[in-house]
């Protein structure tokens, strides 16, 4: 039973404590977010080894005058619960809840909104820069990086910029050696050197002008309050180096910190993970994608596996575990997974770069610049590509096909099902001169016998899956295997003509000339932005053949889509069975 915890609706609350009392607001915290994160699912180590620290900056500072940003967000669910959404804690990361993220929307206490790594630096400097032009000298600029994170290229931008300014910020580096998988790189290295006391004489932080203090045990609540309180009174930019354990308090937690980085539903009191029992399901893509590359590696040398922080999210790690000398995790670091896979492409190796679809966007220049315009043989394998739940709008991965079509060069393919993933892998792999996106979902596919023996792909060849005499339903991707769900329900399947599309470039123009003489009405489906993507293909393909027909676009709307289950989310934007069914309804 909460007591104090009880008591606290704002950091001013917080504050009334007593410094002996933080300790059980502490145990009764971490019970808290346990309990919560227990049933309704969601990032739970690194908010766990976050709390002693959470406390102990919202009682020294005067939040929210003063400004906290934690970086990437995952771990600022006590942040949350000590800011005024305690009693609304239960809907996080649900339909129409609160996010599982800091959102400037969503509290005066969330001052920056984040999702994607490494930003914290630059958004905590860019508030002490306009602090200061505005003569105000006193506010506190506080930022929370991981040690995953501090490593990202963008941070150590925001570092280089920090330490010629004066400044007031202080930058606290989360160190738990860990990021969702362990954390790698030189830095990661130095790192341990500096806890165990082996590192070389320089401190990296103070060559760059920082006021370094650490490390410090991030779970004693005393001696935070004292670096805290004596760090405020220090001008410039500082860094504490705090240590702690992600998962801190449950014991499995801390065991297995991978998997507790965002377990799915557990048992409150002994941690045990909450497993599915199902009878055979179809796997889930990224599974697809990582048996599958293991077994082409084997066969092909030339193959190498590139994952910027996520082989457990990309199940690069089978091929990691397998054959470690030609599998990459380079830390969070797209820019440079891209520019490494190029690199390794002009000396003859076939680059496997698997990135989630929305931290693409943070590579873009590079996918242009250092591999489309010299044309490298580069596969990128696209996860987490459509809407994907409850991460929300920062993690949809819905604009990559828009952001990609306009890429020369670039052939985009995107798969309806497990074996059309694994052949346009083996197909790649053999065939492609140029760079190929292969984008897929989220979750789990459709193909229960999904290790069939592989077979060749014609690049740029859609696939008639039904013919039809009125309707022509043109699909890309998972989201395609709706219509066959569609087709079975409706009164007149035989005017419902089905085509898989598979490559949105290049479009199959022949196929789409015998689509546009064989019928009046054309409906796309897409789990990406209306612009710029499939439809947009098509109606432009269609206009240059004056089709006299109908389109109509089922595709996201011009919007930024918050989270919920990918199935409310489907049905939220448009592009679920229901609205589809009710557009055909109307055309019938
Ligand atoms: C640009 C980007 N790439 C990848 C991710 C996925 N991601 C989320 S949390 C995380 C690890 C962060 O580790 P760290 O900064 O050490 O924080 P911790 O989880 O240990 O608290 C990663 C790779 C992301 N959010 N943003
Ligand atoms: C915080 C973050 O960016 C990741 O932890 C992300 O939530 C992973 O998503 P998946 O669960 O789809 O791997
Ligand atoms: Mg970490």
């Amino acid at each position: 039973m909460s007591t104090f915890l009880n008591n606290i609706q704002t950091p001013d609350d917080l504050r009334q404590l007593k410094v002996k009392e933080l300790s059980i607001l502490a145990q009764e915290l971490r019970e808290f977010i346990i309990d919560i994160v227990s049933t309704k699912e969601g990032h739970l180590g690194a908010s766990l080894g976050v709390v002693e620290l959470t406390i102990a900056l919202h009682y020294v500072f005067d939040t929210p005058k003063d400004k906290l940003i934690w970086d990437v967000g995952h771990q600022a669910y006590g942040h949350k619960i000590l800011t005024e959404r305690k009693d609304i804690f239960e809907t996080n990361r649900q339909l129409n809840g609160i996010s599982g993220f800091p959102k400037r929307s969503e509290s005066k206490y969330d001052n920056f909104g984040t999702g994607h790594s490494s930003t914290s630096i630059s958004a905590i400097l860019g508030m002490a820069i306009a602090s200061q032009l505005k003569g105000d000298f006193k506010r506190q600029h506080i930022a929370v990086i991981g040690d995953a994170s501090i490593a990202s290229g963008m941070a150590f931008e925001g570092l280089n910029h920090l330490g010629v300014t004066k400044a007031n910020v202080l930058i606290i580096l989360n160190d738990n050696a860990i990021g969702i998988d362990p954390s790698v790189g030189a830095l990661k290295n130095y790192l341990t050197n500096v806890k165990k006391g082996t590192a070389k004489d320089e401190n990296i932080f103070e060559c760059l002008n920082m006021n370094y203090t650490g490390p410090i045990d991030g779970h004693d609540l005393d001696l935070l309050l004292t670096e805290l309180e004596r760090l405020k009174t220090i001008e410039g930019p500082k860094l504490l180096h705090v240590i702690t354990t992600k998962g801190k308090g449950l014991q499995k937690a801390e065991e297995n910190q991978v998997a507790y980085h965002a377990p799915g539903k557990f048992n409150k009191e002994t941690g045990e993970r909450i497993k599915r029992v199902s009878k055979a399901e179809p796997p889930k893509y990224q599974d697809v994608f990582g048996h599958t590359l293991v077994e082409l590696a084997q066969q092909n040398q030339k193959i190498v596996g590139i994952t910027p922080a996520m082989p457990t999210g990309s199940s690069l790690k089978y091929m990691m575990e397998e054959i470690p000398e030609r599998a990459f995790d380079v830390g969070i670091a797209e820019q440079h997974a891209v520019t490494l896979a190029a690199g390794m492409a002009t000396q003859g190796l076939t680059p496997f770069c698997n990135i989630y679809s929305t931290f693409l966007q943070r590579a873009y220049d590079q996918l242009i610049h250092d591999v489309a315009l010299q044309n490298l043989s580069v596969i990128f394998c696209l996860d987490r590509a459509g809407l994907v739940g409850q991460d929300g709008p920062t993690h949809h991965g819905v604009f990559d096909l828009a952001y990609l079509r306009c890429i020369p060069n670039l052939t985009i393919f995107s798969p309806m099902n497990e074996i059309e993933l694994r052949n346009i892998m083996y197909t790649a792999q053999q065939d492609l001169k140029g760079p190929i996106a292969i984008r897929y979902p989220r979750g789990r596919g459709v193909t229960i016998d999904w290790r069939t023996p592989f077979s060749k792909i014609e690049i740029g060849k859609s696939v008639e899956l039904k013919k039809g005499n009125k309707i022509a339903f043109l699909t890309l991707g998972h989201i395609g295997n709706l219509i066959f769900q569609l087709i079975s329900e409706v009164d007149t399947p035989e005017s419902i003509g089905h085509y898989d599309m598979r490559f949105l470039k290049p479009l199959d123009n022949q196929i789409l000339d015998k689509v546009f003489t064989q019928y009046e009405h054309i409906i796309t489906l897409e789990d990406g932005c209306e612009i710029g993507g499939l439809g947009s293909s098509i109606i432009e393909y269609a206009n240059k053949m004056e089709f006299a027909g109908t389109i109509k676009v089922f595709a996201i709307k011009d919007a930024f889509i918050e989270q919920g289950t990918i199935e409310e989310l489907h049905n939220i934007c448009g592009i679920g069975m229901k609205s589809i069914k009710k557009y055909l309804e109307d055309i019938f």
